[in-house]
């Protein structure tokens, strides 16, 4: 049997081994084997401290307090972000303010969003700061930090210099965003998201941050099984990193939590919108328990979605190139074939804004798909996804599908017959229906191919430009009814090209009104016109 003395020596030495140890592994990025190493440390540490026979060393609350900095440290680089803020609060109820701790949270916050929350960290951090560091880093971390958290505030995202740049270079700095919107029940299905005030055409509704994303090459293969096998494996991999972030972290569980699996949407909870901002405190209830592994599927199977770049000009990439992800407030978004939104993705973001003006009280929706494309079609994909389209733009198109006409225009799309006797048919037949206001948008958008090959040939414009109605009007009725798009923007600005160079300030002022519909809210005059132009 050792005496106390001895053995309080011998435990000292114990635990300075380990420190040693564990500072080593920190060193060599072994974050795994530091984590375990410094809970050893802690462990011993804390039972020593609480021993009422030892005396114990004063200067083991400070290393106590930097074992749980570092493990802190290792626990950020492996994304481990509930475990590693706990540590980060243990070391600070040692020590505060405690520089290198203060910095190790912020950054988690920074991580995970809470913007407000990592400003105060680097913040504090700054008052007490060692002469000894970079500050350069601090400082980096502070202003870096105060732009988001000003960004998630106001949503006044500025992307002129890296359109300007023809996309090139670093992405534009996001942050998380929430405009006016509140999560309702909603007509068409389940829960959607609602306008709480009027939205005009462009304003930003949210940017979103994707709880994991998988991107890849998808070849068009000649042999379907590689293709469908790329696919495949593409798939797991994102459901490997959906199931990486669910396992460490309550909150994003919490949050595909509330998703649709597809069934019953109609008794699903309405979660309030505030518990999706970044801020919103843990404490309240997040979930105890994993999420069943069917539920998961589901749930992705029904919300992911593949990215759409900001402009077919940014992608650069090839028709192969495919990415997947999940984004929880945006899945809350119904389809709709007359949409008053759009996406975009940008990193690991996605960007939703309105593509007409929206009234206060209006669900927002996006189309899941190219809602330019005939009822036929809409319907196909609409199966794809696993349900019926109520839409007022399907119940409208359903009944005049029933026409003799309807069925022959549709033939002659398909087959691609010439495409001015089709339009001039489509206006015919929508004159003696009496079509009026958005229904004529409606089939007009179901029918753009035809339009917007007709619109941007001058040979087809001199034969039946006089037959049909004038390109203005069809592109205001068509982006009435469903919305802004790269296409119509297309048309509009040849049509400007066409009546000599890039048309007069009327012509540029509507062109622009419509890229804000295309593009959003996001950028100045001047890259809005090269985006354009
Ligand atoms: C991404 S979720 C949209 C939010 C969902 N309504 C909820 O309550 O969570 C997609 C699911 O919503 C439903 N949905 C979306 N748009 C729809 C539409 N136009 N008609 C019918 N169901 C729709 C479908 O069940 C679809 O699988």
């Amino acid at each position: 049997m050792k005496e106390p003395e001895q053995q309080q020596t011998t435990e000292e030495e114990k635990m300075q081994d380990l420190r040693f140890k564990a500072n080593g592994l920190l060193h060599r990025d072994e974050w795994e084997q530091s984590i375990q190493t410094y809970s050893q440390f802690i462990s011993l540490c804390q039972t020593h401290i609480s021993n009422p026979q030892t005396r114990p060393d004063p200067k083991l609350q400070k290393s106590l307090c930097l074992a749980f900095s570092n493990r802190a440290e290792a626990r950020y680089k492996t994304r481990d972000f509930d475990q590693a803020l706990k540590d980060c609060d243990e070391a600070l109820q040692i020590e505060n303010p405690h520089f290198k701790t203060l910095m190790c949270k912020g950054k988690i916050l920074l991580n995970l969003d809470r913007y407000s929350m990592a400003l105060n960290c680097f913040k504090v951090a700054n008052l007490d700061y060692p002469s000894n560091q970079d500050s350069e880093t601090l400082n980096g971390y502070l202003e870096k930090t105060k732009k988001l958290e000003f960004l998630s505030r106001s949503g006044a995202f500025d992307f002129s210099n890296w359109v300007l740049n023809g996309f090139k270079g670093n992405f534009p700095e996001l942050a998380e965003y929430i405009g006016a919107l509140e999560i309702k029940k909603s007509e068409i299905s389940g829960r959607g998201l609602f306008a709480t005030k009027n939205i005009d055409v462009g304003s930003l509704l949210l940017v979103n941050k994707a709880i994991a994303t998988e991107r890849g090459i998808l070849p068009e293969s000649k042999t379907q099984d590689l293709g469908e096998n790329a696919q495949m494996v593409m798939w797991k991999n994102f459901i490997d990193k959906v199931v990486a972030s669910t396992s460490n972290c309550k909150r994003t569980q919490y949050l595909i939590s509330k998703l649709s699996a597809g069934e019953n949407e109609e008794d699903l909870e309405v979660p309030d919108i505030s518990s999706f901002r970044p801020e919103y405190e843990q404490e309240c209830g997040f979930l105890d328990e994993k999420i069943d592994m069917g539920v998961m599927l589901s749930i992705l199977d029904v919300n992911s979605l593949v990215e759409e770049t900001f402009s077919s000009k940014f992608s650069g990439k090839n028709g192969d190139y495919h990415g997947v992800g999940i984004w929880v407030l945006a899945s809350f978004i119904n389809h709709s074939c007359n949409p008053n939104a759009k996406r975009f993705h940008i990193g690991d973001h996605v960007i939703v804004h309105a593509s007409r003006d929206i009234k206060e009280g209006e669900e927002i929706t996006l189309g899941y798909f190219d809602v330019f494309s005939p009822l036929k079609t809409r319907k196909e994909m609409t199966k794809n996804w696993g349900f019926d389209c109520h839409c007022k733009r399907c119940k409208f198109e359903n009944g005049v599908s029933e026409k003799q006409e309807m069925g022959e225009i549709e033939m002659g799309y398909e087959r691609g017959v010439d495409v001015g006797n089709m339009v001039y048919k489509l206006e015919e037949s929508m004159r003696r229906w009496m079509v009026r206001g958005r229904m004529k948008g409606y089939l007009r958008a179901s029918f753009w191919k035809v339009y917007y090959e007709l619109f941007v040939s001058e040979k087809l414009m001199v034969k039946w430009g006089r037959r049909v109605p004038a390109m203005e009007v069809v592109v205001e009725s068509v982006v009435e009814a469903v919305g802004g798009d790269e296409r119509v923007l297309r048309v509009v600005v040849e049509g400007m090209k066409r009546n000599g160079g890039s048309g007069g300030v009327v012509e540029m002022e509507k062109a622009m009104k419509l890229g804000r519909g295309v593009y959003g809210k996001v950028m100045k005059k001047q890259a809005m016109r090269s985006l354009i132009c």
